[in-house]
């Protein structure tokens, strides 16, 4: 169990559940495939409309009209990144090729182009023949090379570009879009799925019966760190232009419905007028902007979400492509967070003081190494404390977060692997779009800081702004004393994220379920089916929604019915509320922690770097990276007097900051001998 880690190529539907369950599979008997008169004009064609189309995005770029205003309270929430000269080429291929995709869907049928997808008409060439779509040559990558690229490129020798900067998510089974390429998947029956918002409130208002976990919780520190894991695999980007913006709109200002203004890349998310929240504010739209492609090379295949970031946990999000100063420091902002994060204006002040910690770590490392070794070029200083940063923060995740999380499932999952140089490292796109979401639930609604001897709860949204206000040292005690929250859905994730005022904000959890419509996943059922069969666990049919309360508790079932018209219609997003385990050890629910032991597997198992056989580490380097643990970093960095001995519940029991620096204090000569 759990070691079928490879993501394929060419994904086909996942036709298991239908047999087992005697549910009509759909194309069964369809064979046809597109005959078309001339591929070659055909391509072309898609071509020129891409170029069209792209250049009419380019009329919104400037226009404040088209743009989210500055006193609205989710500017710059969506906010969309410059493109490069290179990166334009990719984003107007993988336009050809949509357009193409839709365009035989409209004209052949969707099975058609599901045969097509599937690599099922041989006659037809896999890849669009234009110039444009052309691959780069292969760059040769050196095996004798100790450090790793910036982007991820290189770290493995045999296929320069797995895990890169700019790649696709990749799934697992074919994605369920209605017409297999682009539209909104539709219910069994074929009409629309339910109001996202109106299952979503009506989740909430429910939820509120469930009491909350008592006992040993998880911290509020725990939470911030997995964001900042998270931030390191997954880079989101909007569809972009050629410039950067600070978000398309949707809707209008206030909210009323959608604007006159809404350009054709965005799709706001409409809200009953009954809504509890938002009816009586008036506001009937929430903004939304799907998540950019990813075809550059113009393949024939199931459309993919673009990862801007390198799936590797190297904190590539930290580093930037090399944010350094003179001394080979890494640029520092607020709560000597990396300058990079500037750019993400959706991060809140805590993020930002767990990322510190690390961006000190490496600066902290550059004036050991200068100081006390011999004299060596910057960039070696520079890379080797990237490495033992990096190292460190590898070895928190797999040996101090994860058997948090995991608990007695850590085992299961089994870690134990080798590098695979045959695994391609990347993630998953019904992780990214779903499961991956479950720590969002956690979200609370007050946040802890403290001043001096006080303690100061404040809502969690105004953390997100002002940053300057906040002493870093309090936030940072603060979260160590909060728990995650459970029980309920905050309003902070409901209806208040990233507000400015508490009164109108937008709907994280909103966002997530419209995430994994917009990505084209699957009904959770599916899911289910797929995962339970990997991780070795029964599988099962649901007919009625009474079926499913093997995952979930009444009340949730409760709420599906009222929304949608079969089990097999409900969004994979409610796997976040299946209900807990029986092994009180693991803090995620089943599916969640299938798919989440899959995706860290992946991680560890594809990174030729990682920290545990890195042959490229000194002795000493090794010695630091297993002497740095979290509460070692937060008596070093975190400015505090006393530290936790287990960051990771909350309220743990404390020991004097000095104590850790001492035991620390007799290894420092290390610094010398990286
Ligand atoms: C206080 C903590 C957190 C906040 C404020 C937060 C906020 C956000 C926001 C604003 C998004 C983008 C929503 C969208 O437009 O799709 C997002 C996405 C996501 N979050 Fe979180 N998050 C937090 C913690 C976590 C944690 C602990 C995890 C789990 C490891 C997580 C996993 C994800 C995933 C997988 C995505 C989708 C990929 C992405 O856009 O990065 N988040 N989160
Ligand atoms: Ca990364």
């Amino acid at each position: 169990a759990y070691d079928n880690l490879q993501l394929p190529d060419n994904p086909v539907y996942y036709n298991d559940y239908s047999r087992q369950c005697h549910v009509p599979v759909k194309c069964a008997s369809d064979r046809r495939c597109p005959e078309v008169y001339d591929w070659k004009d055909l391509e072309r064609w898609a071509q020129q409309e891409a170029n069209v189309q792209f250049k009419r995005d380019l009329g919104y770029e400037y226009k404040p009209c088209y743009l989210i205003g500055e006193n609205e309270f989710d500017f710059n929430m969506f906010f969309t990144r410059a493109l490069s000269n290179e990166q334009e080429i990719g984003v107007k291929n993988t336009m050809a090729t949509d357009i193409l995709l839709e365009y035989l869907a409209n004209t052949y049928g969707k099975c058609t182009v599901r045969n097509l997808l599937e690599g099922r008409c041989p006659k037809v060439n896999q890849s669009l023949s234009l110039d444009e779509c052309q691959k780069k040559p292969l760059s040769k990558c050196d095996p004798t090379y100790p450090y790793r690229s910036y982007d991820g490129h290189c770290n493995n020798l045999q296929h320069a570009s797995w895990g890169q900067a700019g790649n696709p998510f990749k799934i697992e089974i074919a994605t369920c879009y209605d017409d297999f390429v682009s539209k909104r998947r539709l219910s069994a029956s074929g009409r629309a799925l339910p109001n996202n918002r109106a299952v979503i409130s009506d989740m909430q208002r429910v939820v509120k019966n469930i009491p909350p976990d008592s006992g040993n919780l998880f911290s509020l520190f725990g939470l911030l760190f997995c964001e900042t894991i998270n931030t390191d695999m997954v880079g989101r980007a909007m569809k972009r232009v050629r410039n950067a913006t600070t978000g398309f709109r949707g809707c209008r200002a206030d909210g009323s419905g959608v604007s006159d203004c809404r350009t054709p890349f965005t799709c706001p998310m409409s809200v009953p007028s009954d809504d509890p929240n938002y009816g009586p504010l008036r506001v009937e739209c929430l903004n939304f902007s799907p998540i950019e492609k990813s075809n550059d090379q113009c393949d024939i295949r199931y459309p993919l979400k673009r990862n801007i970031g390198s799936s590797y946990l190297d904190l590539s999000s930290v580093y930037g492509d090399g944010n350094y100063d003179s001394e080979g420091k890494i640029i520092e902002s607020f709560c000597k967070a990396s300058s990079n994060f500037d750019s993400n204006k959706v991060l809140s002040i805590q993020f930002l003081a767990v990322t510190g910690l690390f961006t000190q770590l490496h600066n902290y490392c550059v004036d050991r190494v200068k100081l006390c070794g011999k004299p060596r070029k910057k960039e070696e200083i520079i890379e080797t404390c990237r490495s033992l940063t990096i190292g460190v923060y590898q070895r928190i995740i797999y040996e101090e977060v994860l058997p948090v999380l995991f608990g007695n499932f850590y085992s299961q999952c089994n870690f134990d692997c080798e590098y695979d140089e045959n695994l391609e490292s990347t993630i998953s796109q019904s992780y990214v779009g779903g499961p991956g979401r479950f720590q969002h639930v956690w979200v609370p609604e007050n946040v802890t800081m403290v001043q001096g001897t006080e303690r100061v709860s404040k809502p969690f949204f105004e953390y997100f702004l002002n940053y300057e206000t906040f002493n870093c040292a309090g936030v940072l005690k603060g979260m160590l004393e909060d728990p995650i929250h459970t029980g309920t859905l905050s309003n902070s994730l409901i209806n208040t994220f990233f507000s400015k005022d508490g009164k109108l904000g937008h709907c994280l959890l909103c966002l997530d379920m419209e995430r994994g419509r917009d990505a084209g996943l699957c009904p959770l059922i599916l899911y289910k089916h797929f995962f339970d069969k990997i991780a070795g666990h029964p599988t099962k049919c649901y007919s009625s929604f009474e079926d499913l309360n093997d995952m979930f508790d009444a009340e949730v079932i409760e709420v599906f019915k009222r929304h949608y018209e079969s089990p097999f219609d409900i969004d994979v997003i409610f796997s976040l509320f299946e209900k807990d385990q029986e092994d009180q050890t693991i803090l995620l629910p089943q599916t969640v922690a299938t798919v989440t032991c899959l995706q860290y597997k992946r991680l560890k198992c594809s990174d030729r770097f990682f920290y545990s056989w890195n042959k490229f580490y000194s002795p000493a380097l090794k010695e630091l990276i297993h002497s740095i643990d979290m509460p070692t970093l937060l008596a070093l960095f975190g400015g505090m007097e006393e530290v936790p001995i287990d960051p990771w519940h909350f309220q743990s029991d404390k020991v004097p900051a000095q104590q850790l620096k001492n035991k620390i204090k007799r290894k420092l000569d290390l610094f010398g001998s990286l």
